[in-house]
């Protein structure tokens, strides 16, 4: 059993990848895909492996040109006390001088979740955190990055303890969170490490909704299902303008990518490009100057 939230009928595994520490499905009726941290009796804490596969299955959605929604959550309970979660960050049995450590020898410690919440932020799809559970240090800035957010109404709860770990998420784990929730709301999050129940987090402006714990995957999949009904280069254009402000001259980069790309479709890209191909002038006079 993939986790007691999943709805086997509605999921198809994506069977190309062997992974470990995560599962990766896709929707069978919506252009969805489920990925899940796989470590329940570790509160979904991840470890380099983790972040590796994380990485993967999210570039690999991102490619995918008929999905245009990634939910990302933590299967459960864990076997071992029947605890939710959706995950707890970084597994500190695994943390060294260098960063977290891998198994093998002569590999230097990561701290690559920081390039899995970039993918996040930059991949042009919408990403919904699925929080089940908690969401913790490393998990809770995951969450924060994420597009939107769905958590349950008895089991998700909310706690910041970079500070307890001597670690600081110092980028969109706490930045970020301030323009989610305000400055002293944040500050409070990281300062006084309380933790936070569902409502809490939605009055805090960190959720964007609260629902029984049962139907926390349904409703998740519903929203799939609306955003797929939508225009996906209109989508695509909102996340990147929402980012672009935070994101300095790399949201301009993003976003401005995008806009390349919505010029390229043009008649008047298309005479620059046969002009050079024909080796001639463009005549570009045929375009009207718009106002
Ligand atoms: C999550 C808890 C609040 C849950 O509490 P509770 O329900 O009482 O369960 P426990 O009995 O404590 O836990 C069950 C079981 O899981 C193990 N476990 C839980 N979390 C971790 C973890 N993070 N690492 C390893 N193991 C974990 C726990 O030991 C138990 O094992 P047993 O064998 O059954 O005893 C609570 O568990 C908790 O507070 N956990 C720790 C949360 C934490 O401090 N996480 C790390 C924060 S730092 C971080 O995530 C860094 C991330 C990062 O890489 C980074 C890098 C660079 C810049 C920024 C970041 C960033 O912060 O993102």
């Amino acid at each position: 059993m993939v986790s007691d939230l999943f709805d086997a009928e509605r999921w198809e595994s994506i069977d190309e990848f062997d992974f470990e520490d995560i599962t990766y499905h896709r929707a069978v009726d919506t252009g969805a895909v489920r990925i899940a941290f796989d470590r329940p009796e570790l509160r979904n804490a991840f470890r380099p492996p983790t972040v590796d596969e994380l990485y993967v299955a999210l570039d690999h959605a991102k490619r995918q040109t008929d999905v245009g929604c990634v939910l990302l959550t933590g299967n459960g309970p864990s076997p071992k006390d029947g605890g939710w979660a959706f995950c707890s960050g970084g597994d500190q049995t695994v943390r060294g001088p260098d960063g977290y450590e891998y198994d093998e020898e002569g590999k230097t410690g990561r701290l690559h979740i920081l390039e899995v919440q970039r993918l996040i932020r930059t991949m042009p799809k919408v990403v919904v955190a699925v929080v089940p559970g908690w969401a913790v240090g490393g998990g809770h800035s995951l969450h924060v990055v994420c597009d939107m957010t769905l958590a349950s109404e008895e089991h998700a709860k909310f706690l910041q303890t970079d500070p307890d770990v001597a670690s600081f998420d110092a980028g969109f784990g706490s930045a970020y969170l301030a323009k989610q929730i305000g400055q002293k709301k944040a500050r409070e999050v990281f300062f006084l490490g309380k933790t936070y129940d569902a409502d809490e987090a939605e009055e805090m402006g960190m959720v964007n909704d609260v629902v029984p714990h049962e139907e926390l995957e349904e409703e998740a999949l519903a929203w799939a299902e609306t955003i797929m009904n939508k225009s996906p280069t209109a989508i695509r254009m909102l996340k990147y303008a929402f980012n672009l402000v935070d994101d300095g001259l790399m949201g301009q980069q993003v976003f401005a990518g995008e806009a390349t790309r919505l010029g390229y479709g043009t008649a008047e890209a298309q005479e620059g490009r046969d002009a050079f191909n024909e080796n001639r002038q463009p005549n570009f006079g045929q375009f009207p100057w718009h106002y």
